[in-house]
């Protein structure tokens, strides 16, 4: 009957033929790492409305971003999707579809994360930079001299489980093989960068950092045993984190599309036991195994940092962890400042693990995963690679040849303003949205009517705006819009310095684009992520003389909820 009524309801709606059935062929794409792919062929095929699952329609009209995200009254709520995010039971900011609730939540988050929030956390962000800087100097002085030839005898690592691994790679997972490779010494910087938000993040967060860049590695020394729910893949290896966040999405995004296997309750937790221990798929075992492991891992965290809080010796330290549980214990005082409290009420502590696990999950690879790329894009292009390098050495200047402590590095002051570096980030972001998929929103019984390209929508409908077909489609961003230029980000006076005499770019218009999403949900950390964008790529390119490992290959990416690099393998020398 479903079936009937869905059917007759979108039958103007182009779409392949299975898939106004189910949405099987949009989860083999998915389950395939390539869902933005698909989708996008679709819309290449079909035009921009595309029925891609039984009640779900792709719109890759870029007026579409404004009904779909449309904020205050007409905003739409998640969709059933995000219930495969969530963890024992408990919405956070990011997966809850209540309005009421998100609003509470996000209010918590939004002054932890504001600019001058984050701003005042810059300290704890360039010790952790000071910290990868060491380990790359490490790297380059391994070669075969100082001056580096950037090339030495190595050993390369082969995947054998789906992690991104690479020769002189932190975070090597169990299931890699290494073997013995001629040539030069590559570098696997995507590796780094994961290390290196990993330890911001969780130093911001739970006041201590996870120690990767110490230790090298993404795998926590006591991951083999982090698992105490007794699930059967929790001991199975030492999965790196960033690989667990990998698997955890790709669960998700594959189990989000059939929401009657990711509900609540007793029936959610059992139907949840027994996908964990039978279904036949080991990607989305481990997913949930994943997930499981990350909650364990935040809730170790919280209980560490609320232990020391609570230590009368202990002095407070103000970072985000702090601040996320002032202004929660406020929303559940709304009446009273938080300094008349003389005693503080205890916290659901659940409401306070979902949060900091969603800071670690959210706040981390997607950083990594777009520093990546964006270092990647500028590698790929040796004519941006030196304009930068000409920008940051005329406003930075040449970094100490040992660095010795945080403040020499540069601040993001100095590095936040340069028009060529935000530019040149800006249109990578734009070629390489982590979530490039189309997030998607329903329209609920109680939706104000929603009419999309004189198409009027049925409540129940999901929709969804995908980000890599916008942000790529030729009406908005120009003939050019499959290539990176970062001049389409410069102003009118600054673009024609720079292209002197050539061709003529079309302007960007970043209400286009999607990589933090758009409306009332968002990115809450956009502030805290392109401080990071900006100080990691200015400083790498301050520092290091860097060259693609293989300029030949194109930039490998496999999706779960987030698109994700596969590896960035680069040769490095000192400047
Ligand atoms: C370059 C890095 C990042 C990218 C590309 C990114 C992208 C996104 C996108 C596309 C969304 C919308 C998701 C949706 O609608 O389903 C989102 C939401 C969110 N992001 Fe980020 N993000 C990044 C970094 C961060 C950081 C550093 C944090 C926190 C420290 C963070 C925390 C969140 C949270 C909490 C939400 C949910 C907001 C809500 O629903 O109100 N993100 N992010």
């Amino acid at each position: 009957r479903e079936w009937l009524i869905s059917r007759r309801r979108y039958k103007n709606i182009p779409g392949p033929f299975l898939s106004r059935y189910t949405s099987i062929p949009l989860a083999f794409h998915s389950r395939g790492g390539k869902r933005h792919l698909y989708v996008h062929s679709l819309h290449q095929k079909y035009g921009p409305l595309v029925l891609i699952a039984p009640r779900h329609i792709s719109c890759s009209h870029p007026d579409a971003i404004n009904v779909v995200y449309a904020q205050g009254e007409h905003a739409l709520p998640k969709s059933d999707f995000y219930k495969a995010f969530v963890v024992d039971g408990t919405p956070n900011l990011f997966n809850t579809q209540d309005r009421t609730e998100h609003t509470k939540r996000r209010k918590a988050l939004a002054h932890p994360l504001s600019y001058k929030s984050v701003k005042e956390m810059e300290e704890w962000i360039a010790g952790n930079m000071l910290k990868l800087i060491k380990n790359l100097d490490r790297k380059c002085e391994s070669k075969t001299g100082p001056t580096s030839q950037l090339t030495s005898r190595t050993t390369t690592t082969t995947r054998t489980n789906g992690v991104p691994l690479g020769a002189e790679t932190p975070g090597r997972a169990s299931g890699s093989e290494e073997k013995e490779v001629e040539g030069d010494c590559p570098v696997n910087m995507h590796a780094w960068f994961n290390c290196f938000t990993f330890d911001v993040i969780s130093d911001l967060a739970f006041g201590q950092s996870l120690g990767m860049l110490d230790r090298g590695t993404d795998v926590l020394p006591d991951s083999s045993s982090s698992s105490s729910r007794g699930n059967p893949y929790g001991q199975e290896n030492r999965t790196g984190v960033a690989a667990m966040i990998g698997l955890r999405g790709r669960a998700a995004a594959f189990l989000g599309l059939f929401p009657p296997l990711v509900g609540f309750g007793k029936t959610g937790m059992c139907i949840r036991w027994m996908l964990l221990h039978f279904w036949p798929d080991p990607l989305i075992r481990k997913g949930l195994s994943s997930s499981d492991m990350l909650s364990d891992i935040a809730t170790k965290c919280v209980r560490k940092r609320m232990a020391s809080t609570n230590d009368d010796n202990e002095t407070i330290r103000d970072d985000l962890l702090h601040r996320l549980l002032t202004e929660l214990r406020k929303s559940e005082k709304p009446d009273q400042f938080i300094d008349d409290i003389k005693e503080p009420e205890p916290l659901n502590e659940r409401v306070v693990v979902t949060e900091a696990m969603l800071l670690l999950t959210a706040g981390s690879d997607t950083t990594a995963d777009s520093a990546a790329a964006i270092l990647w894009y500028i590698l790929a292009q040796p004519a941006v690679h030196q304009r930068l390098i000409e920008e940051l050495d005329e406003n930075v200047g040449v970094l100490a040849h040992d660095l010795a402590a945080a403040d020499e590095l540069p601040k993001h002051d100095q590095v936040k303003s340069l028009p060529y570096l935000t530019a040149t980030i800006q249109e990578a972001l734009r070629m390489f949205a982590t979530n490039a998929f189309g997030l998607p929103r329903v329209v609920s019984d109680f939706s104000k009517p929603v009419t999309l390209m004189g198409t009027s929508i049925p409540p129940g409908t999901e929709l969804s705006v995908p980000a890599y077909t916008i942000q790529r489609d030729r009406d908005v961003w120009g003939e050019d819009a499959y290539e990176f230029k970062p001049e389409r980000w410069l102003s009118e006076d600054e673009a024609s310095e720079v292209l002197k005499g050539k061709d003529e770019v079309k302007k960007a218009d970043p209400k286009y684009l999607l990589t933090f999403g758009a409306g009332p949900r968002m990115c809450i950390g956009k502030n805290l992520a392109t401080m990071q964008l900006h100080l990691l790529i200015a400083t790498i390119l301050l520092r290091y003389k860097l060259e693609l490992y293989d300029p030949h290959k194109d930039l490998e990416a496999v999706e779960g909820f987030m698109n994700k690099p596969v590896e960035v393998l680069v040769k490095i020398a000192r400047r």
